[in-house]
């Protein structure tokens, strides 16, 4: 069988069933980019047979390496990596103004554009993040950019061309029906493209900078090409007061982008942190997701999500790093952010059970999975999934402490997590290619 691969070593992913399962002497096969069996080491010689592969194919892991899923950033902004690590000093709406809007507009220029959307995919692929959910900027040219960038460096992403027509600056706004016009040509774009691991996605940025007529147009366009949905949804206090003012008729934020048919199990929120209980009942019946940045919701100071909650709804969670608004592209920082702001929670709340690191693992691979729909493609390791994967070294030089004798594999797992960095992450497949 030509092309096909086989890892034998320990495996950790998460499943249906629990949010951590260790596999230590575990066979997988790979062919076409699929994961086609699963299995203990015994069993090595007999798969190789059954399969018609090569003995050459076998890669054994060493005792401090381990397979993960590929990462799942379930919402980045790609214009925004240069200011990464800078401006914030003030609270969303200001930051916007101050920095992000100018910071985005630059991409009127395709070559900046390409220049910088190469360093910012590189620098997610080194990470590990092997699928992305991207904002890029209201450019038809540049979020084209954007795919070509992302084709070439072998990523699995949803792309946005983003939609804003009003409370916007003169430099960085579009007419509704030039807008809309826009949105369908980059759909057609990406579709034409018959890239299986690329997908478009409808993006309106948030309530403030968008009219209900534009709102409402995205909305059928989702339908129309059966594509997801993006935006942000109650983030900051101001923010939600801002739309309150905006849409007085509407009982609350959620209410309206569901007006506008925004909220579909197709939809992935970001932030989500002040919701009522009447919104999380929205969300569920409506079988949306939440996108959890814990750095952006720390660094702008918008406020701290209670994932708990989200998860004990059974609404669907996964991590994003809100580049830049989170200062970091590492899914590793996103969960350890994560643990953060759920200890903070357990701090200043009574009888509040902080999630765990397995949890944070399993918002950064499954969960991620299952808020972009692709649950039945990547985010852990089954049979006839696409094999996105990880191959992590917890012994290479890195701000990772070090192995003693007394760890456990659990343990070694638990340092990477609070610990690791991209030194650690030694190979990165997506779809059987080996892109880092
Ligand atoms: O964290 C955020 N980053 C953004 O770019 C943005 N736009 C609207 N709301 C936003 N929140
Ligand atoms: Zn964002």
């Amino acid at each position: 069988m030509n092309g096909a691969m086989v890892f034998c070593g320990t495996v950790v992913h998460s499943t249906k069933n629990e949010y951590m399962t260790i596999l230590e002497d575990t066979v997988i096969g790979v062919h076409h980019g699929k994961i086609i069996f699963i299995d203990e080491p015994g069993n090595v010689r007999t798969l190789l047979q059954a399969h018609n592969i090569d003995e050459d194919c076998v890669k054994h892991l060493g005792k401090h390496q381990f397979l993960v899923p590929g990462l799942i950033d379930t919402h980045a902004h790609a214009p925004q990596y240069p200011n990464c690590g800078k401006g914030l000093d003030s609270g969303l709406l200001e930051w916007l103004e101050k920095y992000t809007f100018p910071t985005e507009a630059k991409c009127q220029d395709p070559e900046y554009a390409l220049e910088m959307y190469t360093r910012t995919v590189n620098c997610l692929l080194r990470y590990g993040t092997t699928t992305a959910s991207y904002f890029a900027t209201i450019h038809y040219k540049s979020s084209t950019v954007l795919c070509d960038v992302i084709e070439k460096m072998g990523q699995r992403a949803f792309v946005g061309k983003v939609n804003m027509d009003t409370n916007s600056p003169d430099f960085y706004v579009e007419d509704t029906d030039e807008s809309l016009k826009e949105t369908e040509r980059f759909i057609q774009n990406v579709i034409g493209r018959k890239n299986n691991l690329l997908k478009p996605i409808v993006t309106p940025r948030f309530a403030i900078t968008c009219s209900m007529k534009l709102m409402s147009e995205l909305g059928k366009i989702s339908r129309k090409y059966d594509i997801p949905i993006q935006t942000h949804l109650s983030e900051s206090l101001n923010e939600c007061e801002a739309v309150k003012k905006l849409f007085p008729e509407f009982a609350n934020y959620t209410s309206v982008y569901q007006e506008a048919g925004l909220i579909t199990k197709k939809t992935i929120l970001a932030h989500a942190v002040h919701l009522s209980d009447c919104e999380m009942a929205l969300l569920k019946a409506n079988g949306a997701g939440i996108s959890h940045c814990p750095n952006s919701n720390i660094s702008l100071r918008s406020g701290l999500l209670d994932a708990q909650r989200v998860i004990s709804c059974g609404i669907k969670i996964g991590l994003g790093t809100d580049i830049s608004g989170g200062y970091s592209c590492s899914m590793l920082d996103a969960m350890r952010m994560a643990l953060g702001v759920s200890n903070v929670n357990s701090i200043i709340r009574q009888n509040y059970q902080p999630i765990d690191y397995k949890q944070a693992f399993m918002m950064a691979t499954l969960g991620g999975s299952r808020v972009l729909g692709l649950e039945d493609v990547t985010g852990n390791f089954e049979v006839g999934k696409d094999f996105d994967a990880l191959v992590v070294d917890a012994m290479t030089e890195s701000s990772l402490a070090g192995v003693e004798d007394c760890d456990t594999m659990e343990d070694i797992i638990q340092k990477f997590i609070y610990l690791g960095d991209d030194r650690n992450i030694i190979e990165v497949y997506v779809a059987g290619r080996r892109v880092v």
